[in-house]
C-alpha cells in the first residue's frame, strides 16, 4: 500500500464540497481468518466462564452444544454442519445459566447471525408464542427482515415459533406485537413500546447486531439506549459486530455490564477470500466509463455498487440504464416495500448489479456476490473528512461470504481519495492490487481470475473452522 501512496505524484485539487447528504445510519426512513488455525481470537471470559478448558469453551459441533433438538434440525435442514469459531466460542457462554451478556466480534460473513439466533431460539418459551420474549436490533430495515428469515429456517421446526418484524409499516396498529421474537430497527420498536402495542415487560435477550454502529453516539446510539431503558433490567444483552472501534467499545462495555468479550485485532480483521483491488482513474468523471467498462465482469455473478449519496445512486442508475445496462437502485428514499422488492429481486439473481448506499453496507448476506465496487471512498466525520475504515471493511463484506471468493475495486481519482484509500489499507494491513484503466485486459484478467474461481473450494471450509 506504500505504493499506492507513493503514486500521488502531484496533488489533486480537493473536489468541491459535495450539498448532497451522505446516506448513513438513517433508519428506513426514511466479510480471513477466523478460520485460519493461527486465528487469535482473544476470549475474555467473565466470572462465571472463565476456564478455558471447559466444555463451554470449545464445542467442535452443534449437537454438543445441548440446543433443544428441533433447532438442531433446523441446522441439518439448512446443512450447517459445523460452527464455525465465532459460533463454537461464543455460543457456550450466551447460552448458559444464568445468563451473561456478550459483546462479540468476527469478521463478516463469518455466521454471527446463527451465533445469537441460536440463543435467541434457546431462551424462547414457544409455549407462549405471541408473548415477546426477545428483542433484535438491526440499523436497517434490510437486516431486520433478513434476520427474521434466518429465525424462521433455523426455527422451521420449533413449534409455535412466531417471528414480527419491527420496522416501518409492518406491525398491524390494532394488534400489536403478538410473537415471541421480534426483529426491528430502533425506532419503530420504540414508537410501539410507547405507544403500548408492544409489551417489553417479559423480554428476557436483547441483540443488537451492528452493534458498533448501533450504538455510536453519532447515529443510532441514543434511540438505543432509550430502549434498552425501556427493557427489563435483568435483561441478557448480546452485543454483536465485525468492526468495534475502541470509542464505541468502551461504550459498549458499559450497555452491557460485565459481558463476556471476543475480540479481534484490526490487522485480523480482513477476509482472506475477498481480493481487494483498486482503479486508479484519471479523473472524477472517467470514473462512469469505467464502471460501464467493468460491467461485463460485475454481471459475472452478482455486485454491489456502493456510492456517497442517494443522488449519485439514482444518476448512475439513471445513466447505465440509457446505455443499455441493467441496474438496480437501492437506497432510503425508497418507500419500504419498493426496498423489499428490490432487494428480493437482487437475492433471488433476478437483477444482478445493485446500486446502493451505505444503508446495505452492512449485513447483507447474498452468497451470490462476487464483486463489490466503492465507486466512493466512504468517509465519515465533519465535512466527510475522514476515512471509514469500518464502513470500507462492511461495504467489502458483501462478498467471500463464508469460504466464498470475491473482488472488491475502490476506485480513487485524486489526492483526498487516494489518501483515504491507503490510510484503510494501512489500518487493517492490506496489499492492494492496482488495476489500470489503460490496460483493459489486464484488468480482466486479474478479476476474472478471482470470480470465476468463485465457485471453487472455499479457502477456508466450514469443517475447518474451530481447530
Ligand atoms: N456453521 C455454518 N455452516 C455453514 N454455513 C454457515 C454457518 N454459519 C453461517 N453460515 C452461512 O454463512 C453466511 C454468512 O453468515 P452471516 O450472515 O451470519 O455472517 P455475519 O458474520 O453476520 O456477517 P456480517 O458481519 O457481514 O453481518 C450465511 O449465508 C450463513 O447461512
Amino acid at each position: 500500500m506504500a505504493d499506492l501512496a507513493s503514486r500521488i505524484t502531484k496533488p489533486a485539487e480537493e473536489p468541491a464540497a459535495s450539498n448532497t447528504v451522505p446516506e448513513d445510519s438513517i433508519e428506513g426512513a426514511n466479510s480471513v481468518g477466523l478460520v485460519e488455525s493461527s486465528y487469535d481470537v482473544e476470549v475474555k471470559l467473565a466470572d462465571l466462564q472463565n476456564d478455558t478448558d471447559s466444555p463451554l469453551y470449545s464445542v467442535t459441533s452443534f449437537d454438543q452444544l445441548g440446543l433443544p433438538s428441533q433447532i438442531n434440525d433446523g441446522l441439518l435442514a439448512m446443512n450447517f454442519k459445523k460452527p464455525s469459531k465465532i459460533q463454537e466460542k461464543a455460543l457456550p457462554l450466551m447460552i448458559s445459566n444464568p445468563p451473561t451478556n456478550m459483546i462479540a466480534q468476527s469478521q463478516s460473513g463469518t455466521g454471527k447471525t446463527a451465533a445469537f439466533v441460536l440463543t435467541v431460539l434457546s431462551r424462547v418459551d414457544f409455549t407462549k408464542p405471541e408473548q415477546p420474549q426477545a428483542l433484535l436490533l438491526a440499523p436497517s430495515r434490510e437486516l431486520a427482515r433478513q434476520i427474521q428469515g434466518v429465525i424462521q429456517t433455523v426455527g422451521q421446526f420449533c413449534d409455535n415459533l412466531k417471528v414480527e418484524a419491527a420496522i416501518p409499516g409492518a406491525v398491524s396498529r390494532e394488534f400489536g406485537v403478538k410473537a415471541s421474537i421480534v426483529v426491528g430497527t430502533p425506532g419503530t420498536v420504540m414508537d410501539l413500546v410507547r405507544r403500548r402495542q408492544f409489551d417489553v415487560s417479559q423480554l428476557k435477550v436483547l441483540v443488537i447486531d451492528e452493534a458498533d454502529n448501533m450504538l455510536d453516539q453519532q447515529g443510532l446510539g441514543e434511540q438505543c439506549v432509550r430502549v434498552k431503558g425501556m427493557l427489563p433490567k435483568t435483561i441478557q444483552i448480546l452485543l454483536f459486530s465485525a468492526t468495534f472501534p475502541d470509542k464505541v467499545y468502551n461504550f459498549a462495555k458499559k450497555f452491557a455490564p460485565n459481558a463476556n468479550e471476543i475480540k479481534l485485532r484490526h490487522q485480523e480483521l480482513t477476509v482472506k477470500g475477498i481480493s481487494q483491488m483498486y482503479m486508479d482513474c484519471p479523473d472524477e468523471g472517467k470514473k462512469y466509463d469505467i464502471l460501464c467498462k467493468l460491467y461485463g465482469l460485475m454481471t459475472i455473478g452478482s455486485s454491489v455498487i456502493f456510492v456517497r449519496t442517494r443522488e449519485s445512486a439514482n444518476e448512475i442508475q439513471r445513466r447505465m440504464e440509457e446505455d443499455g445496462h441493467k441496474v438496480s437502485a437501492l437506497h432510503g428514499a425508497f418507500e419500504g416495500a419498493n426496498r423489499d422488492a428490490l432487494l428480493d429481486d437482487f437475492r433471488s439473481g433476478r437483477s444482478k448489479v445493485l446500486i446502493t448506499t451505505n444503508v446495505l453496507a452492512r449485513g447483507i448476506d447474498v452468497s451470490s456476490v462476487s464483486m463489490v465496487i466503492n465507486y466512493d471512498i466512504p468517509m465519515k466525520g465533519a465535512g466527510d473528512r475522514e476515512p471509514d475504515s469500518e464502513t470500507y471493511l462492511h461495504r467489502i463484506g458483501r462478498t467471500g461470504r463464508f469460504g466464498r471468493v470475491g473482488v472488491s475495486i475502490s476506485f480513487v481519482y485524486d489526492k483526498k481519495s487516494f489518501d483515504a484509500l491507503s490510510y484503510i489499507a494501512n489500518f487493517y494491513g492490506i496489499d492492494l492490487i492496482q488495476l489500470s484503466p489503460d490496460d483493459w485486459d489486464e484488468t480482466e484478467k486479474k478479476v476474472q481470475d478471482v470470480i470465476k474461481s468463485s465457485r471453487a473450494r472455499p479457502e477456508y471450509a466450514p469443517n475447518a473452522l474451530g481447530n
